[in-house]
């Protein structure tokens, strides 16, 4: 947990609160308010676009709090939320603790429904997954600064969303499976594919295979490895040459995990760190390629990968940016985005402008959010980044309310 997002929620007001409950993560997202004024947005630059509203709006000055919880650790996450009140910052039907409910997705808002009631003592109001994996994308696409970017050859480049040419576009969610939609408009989607062979299957298989104890070592471990003492590659067949006739060079990976069967090495000579590589490549490859096959069958352009299995991660962003690139020719781009994990539990976050006959202000400027441009609706977010990492990354916000 960032202190930062503990100390700045501890010194504001919190309110809702929204869990993504996954297989193996659990997220949560919160509004904390610092501030609250009337400005008059005439007086700004009219040519602005963020700041057309033509009458005088209160403005919720905040922060969009983000923390993440081990899935198997939920009391954990339990006792933050109840350290810090944020399960009593939600929705409210009438006058006992009882009646308060906190919006929810994953599987996990079924699966522990009765414990957060018997922790917490309020209800989860249950939204569906790919409803708020879409919702959370196109509110970071639409809304925040800088969330998106490519990544090639180690560089980091945050791409301008142009709001009238966002869709259609194919979304990733890389969890502990892997979801792929479709998504042409706000609420407009379809689930056109996905894989078993995901985050879990890296973090599951890595943990058998090299007895790391936790997601991070296994991530610092393929760090530190060459995938080349595992994987087969073409050269390796083709005694150092490129098979040329078919576009693969002699270091493109012909199997991966191959050359630990060819060898003639003790299983005992195989490092860690070299298997941990393999894996993560051998993972990322694959989404990559099947993210791909399916932008093509609906001649998508643009993939947005999420997912706490990238977890901004250089080796996986670099080898299913350059997965695309090669079998798309250049013509379809990798997309990352800063909030990568939080997709479910912002989508979730969003859904509290659902919510028949609430008085909360975020409440109704969440309803008068259009969906055609976060400059038109009176709703402005700034992103404001408070580190590199894409961890917790809380998001200074002006909510405006009209
Ligand atoms: N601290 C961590 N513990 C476990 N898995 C992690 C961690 N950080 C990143 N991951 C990766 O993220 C995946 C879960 O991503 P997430 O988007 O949260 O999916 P889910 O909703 O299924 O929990 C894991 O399967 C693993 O690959
Ligand atoms: C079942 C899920 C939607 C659950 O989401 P998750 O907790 O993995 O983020 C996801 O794991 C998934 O899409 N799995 C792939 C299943 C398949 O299409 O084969």
């Amino acid at each position: 947990m960032d202190p930062r997002t503990v100390h700045s929620q501890q010194n504001s007001k919190s309110s809702h609160l929204a869990l993504d409950i996954g297989g193996s993560l659990i997220k949560l997202v919160y509004f904390s308010r610092s501030d609250e004024c009337l400005i008059d947005d005439n007086e700004g630059n009219s040519s602005n676009e963020s700041l057309v509203v033509s009458k005088k709006c209160p403005v919720l000055q905040g922060t969009l709090h983000f923390a993440k919880f081990e899935t198997s650790k939920i009391n954990d996450c339990l006792e933050f939320i109840m350290r810090n009140k944020l399960h009593l910052g939600g929705c409210q039907h009438g006058g006992s603790p009882d009646n308060y409910t906190v919006k929810a997705t994953g599987g996990g808002a079924y699966k522990y429904a009765d414990l957060i009631k018997e922790k917490l003592g309020v209800c989860l109001d249950k939204e569906d997954e790919m409803d708020c994996l879409v919702a959370g994308a196109n509110f970071l696409l639409k809304a925040v600064h800088e969330e998106a970017f490519t990544y090639t050859n180690g560089r980091k480049e945050f791409v301008q969303i142009d709001q009238d040419d966002l869709y259609p576009y194919l979304l990733v969610n890389i969890g502990s499976g892997v979801s792929m939609i479709k998504v042409d408009g706000d609420g407009k989607f379809e689930r056109v594919s996905g894989t078993n062979v995901g985050g879990g299957t890296f973090w599951g298989l890595g943990r058998l295979l090299t007895k790391c104890e936790s997601f991070d070592e296994l991530l610092e471990l393929s760090h530190q490895g060459n995938n080349r003492v595992i994987d087969m590659l073409v050269g390796d067949i083709y005694g150092g040459l490129e098979y040329n006739k078919i576009g693969l060079s002699s270091t493109a990976i012909a199997s991966s995990f191959g050359k630990a069967i060819s060898d003639n090495k003790e299983l005992a000579d195989y490092k860690p760190e070299d298997v941990a590589r393999s894996l993560l490549r051998m993972i990322s490859n694959n989404v990559g390629q099947i993210s791909y096959l399916n932008a093509l069958r609906f001649g998508l352009k643009r993939i947005f990968f999420g997912g706490f299995f990238i977890r901004g991660h250089a080796y996986t962003m670099d080898t299913i940016s350059v997965g695309v690139d090669f079998w798309s020719k250049g013509e379809a781009k990798a997309l990352f985005l800063r909030h990568e994990g939080f997709l479910g539990a912002l989508g979730a976050f969003a859904s509290y402008e659902n919510q028949p006959g609430s008085d909360d202000p975020i409440v109704r400027q969440l309803v008068q959010q259009s969906p055609i441009s976060a400059s038109h609706t009176g709703y402005k977010i700034h992103g404001s980044r408070n580190g590199e990492c894409n961890d917790n990354e809380s998001i200074e916000c002006s909510v405006y309310v009209s």
